[in-house]
C-alpha cells in the first residue's frame, strides 16, 4: 500500500543568518529567517511526509511557539517525522524535490544534500531526488527576497514479512 504527499515552503532571506538547505551549511552571504534553522527544503519534505500520512503539517508538530524548537536542526525533525512514519509501518518509497533559488548556486551542493536527507530518512540515496531552480528573476524568489521549495514523497507500507526479515 502507498501514501503520497506534497510540502511546499517559504522562508525571507536576510542578513545576519546562516543559509541551511537540505541539511547542508552553504557558504552565501544572506540565510533564511525563521524560528528554527529555517531550512525550507527539509520543511517541504516534513510536510510531504506529514501529508502522505494524513497527519497535519509541521507547524502542529513543532509548534514555533515551543522554544524547544529555537534554532533545531531541521534534520532533527524529519528523523522525527520518519520515526513517526516507521511507527504507522511506513518508510520512503521515493521523493523528489524542487528548491527555487535565483541565487546562491546550489548543484555543487545537492549531492550533499541527498546524503544528509537519505541519512534522516533510514533511506538509500537511490530514494531521493533533489533539483534546483531559478525563476529567471521573476517573483519574489526571483529578486533575491526569499526561497521556496517543493517536494512530494512516496510512503510504502512495510509488509509484515519484511518487518522480521532482520
Ligand atoms: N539556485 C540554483 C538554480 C538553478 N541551478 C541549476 O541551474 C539549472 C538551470 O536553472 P534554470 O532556473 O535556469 O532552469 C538548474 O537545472 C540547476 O541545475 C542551481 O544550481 N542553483
Ligand atoms: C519548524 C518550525 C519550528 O519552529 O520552524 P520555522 O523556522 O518557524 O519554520 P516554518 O516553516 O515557518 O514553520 C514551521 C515551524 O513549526
Amino acid at each position: 500500500m502507498f501514501r503520497i504527499g506534497q510540502g511546499y515552503d517559504v522562508h525571507r532571506l536576510t542578513k545576519e543568518r546562516r543559509l541551511v538547505l537540505g541539511g547542508v551549511e552553504i557558504p552565501y552571504g544572506l540565510g533564511l529567517l525563521g524560528h528554527s534553522d529555517a531550512d525550507v527544503l527539509l520543511h517541504a519534505i516534513c510536510d510531504a511526509v506529514l501529508g502522505a500520512l494524513g497527519e497535519g503539517d509541521i507547524g502542529r508538530h513543532f509548534p514555533d511557539s515551543d522554544p524547544a524548537y529555537r534554532g533545531i536542526s531541521s534534520l532533527k525533525l524529519l528523523r522525527e517525522v520518519m520515526s513517526l512514519a516507521a511507527a504507522k509501518g511506513y518508510r520512503l518509497g521515493n521523493l523528489d524535490a524542487t528548491v527555487v533559488a535565483q541565487a546562491p548556486r546550489l548543484a555543487p551542493h545537492i549531492r550533499k544534500m541527498v546524503e544528509a536527507i537519505a541519512e534522516a530518512c533510514g533511506a538509500d540515496l537511490s530514494r531521493i531526488n533533489v533539483k534546483a531552480t531559478t525563476t529567471e528573476e521573476l517573483g519574489f524568489e526571483g529578486r533575491g527576497e526569499g526561497i521556496s521549495a517543493q517536494a512530494v514523497v512516496l510512503l510504502e507500507k512495510i509488509t509484515v514479512n519484511e518487518e522480521f526479515d532482520i
